[in-house]
């Protein structure tokens, strides 16, 4: 891998008064990899999504994302949550966070609508470029729901949407926003088997369109069969780095994970 990576996190440190949640944590994603964040509970991982994604403002370190079609890098550090999705970064959250009583049709406008350009005005003034570029918004929208597999549903209340629906919807939204890289927060959590498996295939064919994904996850199973590469945290630091088969043999990652199953 000689490019450029696309995202590339250096130093990360993040404290909560005496806690240090991340400790100078060094992550870098290439294109069309899919990567996985791992570590036990309170290791950190969360921490490291919302230092990245702009809801915290890390205590050092810095965040670069590079565009490979242009080879612009520019820091994330100190950007507000839409000026990061904005700069290319796109995230779902552990707990979904949609919106209930819109469709899901909308709920993938709304993801859309951070790259267009006529919307605020346009809505008031309704001249033929903002019609034009509301039946766009559209088009696009219905095709990423034909992507995720949820046309079907396209008018139904987004609440109204079984649970796995709605976590493939969250992914829908993220995509709208045509990210440089996507980031799945848990997405499997919840998940019946049947649901997680569904979620393989999508992840599988997203990675297949080319999109970068980093990914915090505690299926092991998923994690082992997705991933590209694997990083290890563990009381805030990174333990290990590596392919899903080194990561299984990694002493550290054994003993961080004592009593669970690593080997899945
Ligand atoms: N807003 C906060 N204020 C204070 N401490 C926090 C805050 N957010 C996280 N922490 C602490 O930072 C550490 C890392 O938590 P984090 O949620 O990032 O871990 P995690 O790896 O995502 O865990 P899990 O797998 O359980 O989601 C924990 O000790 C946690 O208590």
């Amino acid at each position: 891998m000689m490019n450029s990576p696309i995202l590339n996190v250096t130093g990360l440190t993040m404290d909560f008064g005496g806690i240090r949640a991340l400790n100078a944590l060094d992550l870098d994603v290439y294109g069309g990899e899919i990567v996985a964040l791992i570590g036990p509970n309170g290791a950190g991982k969360t921490t490291f999504f919302n230092c990245v994604t702009g809801i915290y403002m890390p205590t050092a370190g810095e965040v670069l994302l590079t565009s490979p079609k242009t080879g612009k890098s520019e820091s994330l550090k100190g950007l507000k949550p839409n000026q990061v999705t904005e700069k290319g970064l796109a995230r779902t959250f552990q707990n979904i966070r949609l919106f209930p009583k819109m469709t899901v049709l909308e709920n993938v406008m709304i993801g859309r609508h951070c790259r267009t350009k006529a919307f605020i005005l346009g809505a008031i003034l309704r001249n033929r470029a903002t019609r034009e570029e509301e039946q766009s918004i559209l088009e696009t929208s219905y095709a990423i729901l034909q992507k995720v597999g949820l046309e079907q549903y396209s008018n139904e209340f987004a609440e109204n949407l079984p649970y796995g629906g709605q976590r493939r919807l969250e992914i829908a939204r993220a995509l709208a926003t045509e990210p440089l890289l996507l980031l799945l927060d848990e997405p499997a959590a919840g998940m019946n088997p049947q649901e997680t498996l569904e979620l393989v295939e999508l992840i599988k064919e997203i990675s297949a369109d080319g999109q970068a994904i980093l990914l915090i996850e505690h299926d092991m199973k998923l994690v082992m069969s997705l991933s590209d590469r694997i990083f290890v945290m563990d009381y805030g630091k990174k333990i290990a780095q590596g392919t899903p088969a080194e990561i299984r043999e990694n002493p550290a990652v054994i003993k961080a994970y004592l009593g669970e199953d690593v080997d899945a």
